[in-house]
C-alpha cells in the first residue's frame, strides 16, 4: 500500500489536479492511514471508514472550501481532516492542544460548521445556502452529509421541512449504513431498509419528496458512480436529496462485522483489526454499568420501572435492561426531546421511568424537562451519565452545565453520588414513592469501589453526609469530586479540615449547612461542572440568604469551554485536580 500518494495531497485543490483514475488508489491509502492512526491513537473509527469514497468524491467534484460542506455529528470526518491539510498533525486528534475529534471552524476553513451533537448539519447548511442567495452567490453549493440515525432526529426534519420551500442550493447526502452507534431504530429505519434491499447501484431515479429532488439509493463506495451523480447534482437547482448506501467500518473486516464495538474500538492491531485488550480484572466497574446492572436488579422487583435511551443503549448500559426486560426498555433513536416527553407521558400513567441521557445531550431537551416534566411534577428519573469533564470528546461533549441548567428549575431534585454504592442507593431511592422529578448525575468512566453491590439503602432526599470531622475549614464536595477532595485533604497533615459530601445540589441539606456555617471559618466548594450557577453558587446563595460572613472559595469549571484532552489534564486546566484543591486548602489554612 502506497501511503506516499497522500503526501502530495495537502488540500482538495491538490486532489482535484489528479485524474479521476487515481481516486481509487487514494481511497485505499486514505483508508489505511485512518486505520493505522486510530489503531494506536484511538478515536472514532467505523464512521470514517464508511465515508472514505464519499469524502474524496465530495472534495473532488465540489469546489471546497468555496462550496460549503457540513458533516453531521462530525465523527466521520477523519478523512475530511486528513485531506484538508491536517494529515501531518492528525496524530494529535482528540489530544490536549491537538486537533478536535470533530470539525471545528477555528481549526480550518474547510470545517464550515462546528459539530459533535447530531442532526444540525441540514439546518446549518440551509442557513448558509439562504445566506449565499441573499449575497447573490447563486452558484455556490451547500452540502450536508447526514447519517441514517442522525436524520431521524427532530431537528433534521425541521431543516428538511424548511428547505423544501426555499430555492436554496442545498444537497442533503444521506449516508445510510443502517446503524447509529447501536442499530438504528424506528419507522424511518424500516423504510430505508426496504430501499436498501436489492438496490441496484447506478439506478438513480429522480422523485420528489418534501419538494426535494430525491436521488438514489446509490453505492457510497463506488467512486466513479459518486463522481457521476455529484456532477449531475451540480446542474440541478434547489434542494436535492441523495440517498447513499455505505458500510460502517468499510475496509476493515472486524469493523464491518462488529460495527457497534468499532464505532470507537480503542487500540487495535491495524493489519487484523484485532482489539488490544487491556486487563480490567480488579478494576472498579464503569459507572454506566453500575447504573445498567442496578436498574435490572430494581426492575426485577418493581414492574413499574421503565428504561429509556435516545440512541445510546451501549454507551449508557441501558442495554442490560433492554436484554432483560425488552418490553420495558426503549431505544427511541437520536431523539432526546422525544425521550423526555415520552417518559413524562409514561409517568402520568404511574410508571417510574429512568431516562438515561448523557448530560450534554440532555441540553437538547431542556424545554421538555421544564415544560413536560417539572411543571407537572412528574416523577421521571434523569440518569445523567457523562456528567462533568468527559475527556477526548472535548467541549461539545463535556457534561458540565447540567447542575447550572437544572438548578434553576422548580420541583426538581438534583443528586450526585460520590461513588458507585451511592449511585446504587440513589437509583433505589428514586424508585420508591418519590413524587418529584429527580436528576442523578455521574461521570464517564470507572468508579472507585470494587464492593459496590451492598444491600440497598434508602437515602433521605436532601441529606448530606460528613466524611471527615474538622472545625476550621469545611470542604463541601458534590458527586465524584469527593474523591479528589478526600485525596487532597489526606495529603495535608492537619485535623482542621472537615469534608462533607453534599450529595444533593437541590434541595441542599440546610440543617447541616447551618451547623457548618456556625462552626467553620472558611469554605471550599468543589464541583465537576461550571461554577457559573453551579453547586458553589447554591452555597453562596445560602450564605447570603442567612447572612453568613464566611470566606467561600468555589472550585469548578471557569466560564469558558474546556477543549479535549485526558481527564487528568483537563481537571488541572479546570482547577479541580487533587493538586489544585490541596493548594487552595493550604492557602486558606495559612490565611485563617
Ligand atoms: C444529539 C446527539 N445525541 C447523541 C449523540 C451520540 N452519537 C454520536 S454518533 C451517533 C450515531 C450516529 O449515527 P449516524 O447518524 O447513522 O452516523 P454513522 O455513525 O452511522 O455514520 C450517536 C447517537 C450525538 N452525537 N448527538
Ligand atoms: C460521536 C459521539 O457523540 C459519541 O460517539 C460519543 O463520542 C460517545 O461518547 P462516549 O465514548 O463517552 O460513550
Ligand atoms: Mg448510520
Amino acid at each position: 500500500m502506497n501511503l506516499k500518494i497522500l503526501e502530495d495531497i495537502n488540500s482538495p485543490e491538490d486532489l482535484r489536479k489528479l485524474p479521476a483514475e487515481k481516486l481509487q488508489e487514494i481511497s485505499a491509502a486514505l483508508r489505511k492511514f485512518i486505520i493505522d492512526i486510530v489503531a494506536t491513537k484511538e478515536g472514532h473509527l467505523g464512521a470514517s471508514l464508511g465515508v472514505v469514497e464519499l469524502t474524496i468524491a465530495l472534495h473532488y467534484v465540489f469546489n471546497t472550501p468555496q462550496d460549503l460542506l457540513v458533516w453531521d455529528v462530525g465523527h466521520q470526518a477523519y478523512g475530511h481532516k486528513i485531506l484538508t491539510g491536517r494529515r501531518e498533525n492528525f496524530h494529535t486528534n482528540r489530544r490536549l492542544n491537538g486537533i478536535s475529534g470533530f470539525p471545528k471552524r477555528e481549526e480550518s476553513e474547510y470545517d464550515t460548521f462546528g459539530v459533535g451533537h447530531s442532526s444540525t448539519a441540514i439546518s446549518a447548511a440551509l442557513g448558509m445556502a439562504i445566506a449565499s442567495n441573499l449575497k447573490g452567490e447563486f452558484k455556490k453549493h451547500h452540502i450536508a452529509v447526514v447519517g441514517d440515525a442522525s436524520i431521524a432526529s427532530g431537528m433534521a426534519f425541521e431543516g428538511l421541512n424548511h428547505a423544501g420551500v426555499t430555492k436554496a442550493n442545498l444537497l442533503v447526502v444521506l449516508n445510510d449504513n443502517a446503524i447509529g452507534i447501536d442499530p438504528s431504530v424506528g419507522a424511518l429505519k424500516q423504510y430505508l431498509t426496504k430501499a436498501r434491499v436489492g438496490f441496484k447501484p447506478k439506478q438513480s431515479n429522480i422523485i420528489e419528496a418534501l419538494n426535494f429532488k430525491y436521488f438514489g439509493p446509490v453505492d457510497g463506495h463506488d467512486i466513479a458512480g459518486l463522481l457521476e451523480v455529484f456532477e449531475q447534482m451540480k446542474q440541478i437547482e434547489g434542494p436535492k436529496f441523495l440517498h447513499v448506501i455505505t458500510i460502517k467500518g468499510k475496509g476493515l473486516k472486524k469493523a464491518e462485522e462488529d460495527q457497534v464495538k468499532y464505532h470507537a474500538p480503542g487500540k487495535f492491531k491495524p493489519d487484523t483489526g484485532e482489539l488490544l485488550p487491556y486487563d480490567t480484572a480488579g478494576l472498579p466497574l464503569k459507572y454506566q454499568d453500575v447504573f445498567g446492572l442496578t436498574l435490572v436488579e430494581l426492575a426485577k422487583n418493581n414492574e413499574k420501572i421503565i428504561g429509556i435511551t435516545p440512541a445510546m443503549p451501549t454507551g449508557s448500559s441501558l442495554k442490560f435492561m433492554m436484554q432483560a426486560f425488552p418490553e420495558r426498555a426503549f431505544d427511541v433513536g437520536i431523539a432526546e426531546q422525544h425521550a423526555v416527553t415520552l417518559s413524562a407521558g409514561m409517568a402520568t400513567q404511574g410508571f417510574k421511568v429512568f431516562c438515561a441521557i448523557y448530560s450534554t445531550f440532555l441540553q437538547r431537551a431542556y424545554d421538555q424537562v421544564i415544560h413536560d416534566v417539572a411543571i407537572q411534577k412528574l416523577p421521571v428519573v434523569f440518569c445523567l451519565d457523562r456528567a462533568g469533564l468527559v475527556g477526548e470528546d472535548g467541549a461539545t461533549h463535556h457534561g458540565v452545565f447540567d447542575i447550572a441548567y437544572l438548578r434553576c428549575i422548580p420541583n426538581i431534585i438534583i443528586a450526585a453520588p460520590s461513588d458507585e454504592t451511592e449511585l446504587r442507593n440513589l437509583l433505589y431511592t428514586a424508585q420508591l414513592d418519590l413524587k418529584l422529578p429527580m436528576a442523578i448525575r455521574y461521570p464517564r468512566g470507572r468508579g472507585v469501589k470494587i464492593d459496590w453491590e451492598t444491600p440497598f439503602e434508602e437515602i433521605e432526599i436532601g441529606k448530606a453526609r460528613c466524611l471527615k470531622e474538622g472545625d476550621e475549614i469545611a470542604v463541601l464536595s458534590i458527586g465524584n469530586m469527593a474523591q479528589n477532595a478526600a485525596e487532597a485533604i489526606k495529603n495535608i497533615k492537619t485535623e482542621k479540615i472537615g469534608h462533607f459530601d453534599m450529595r444533593f445540589v437541590k434541595p441542599l441539606d440546610e440543617e447541616l449547612l447551618h451547623i457548618i456555617f456556625k462552626k467553620h471559618k472558611a469554605f471550599i466548594t468543589i464541583e465537576d461542572g461550571t461554577v457559573t450557577g453551579g453547586f458553589g453558587s447554591a452555597i453562596l446563595e445560602f450564605a447570603a440568604k442567612h447572612d453568613y460572613k464566611a470566606k467561600i472559595k468555589n472550585l469548578g469549571l471557569p466560564d469558558e469551554f474546556i477543549e479535549q484532552g485526558n481527564i487528568n489534564e483537563l481537571q488541572e486546566i479546570a482547577k479541580i485536580s487533587v493538586e489544585y484543591i490541596e493548594e487552595e486548602i493550604v492557602s486558606l489554612l495559612q490565611n485563617l
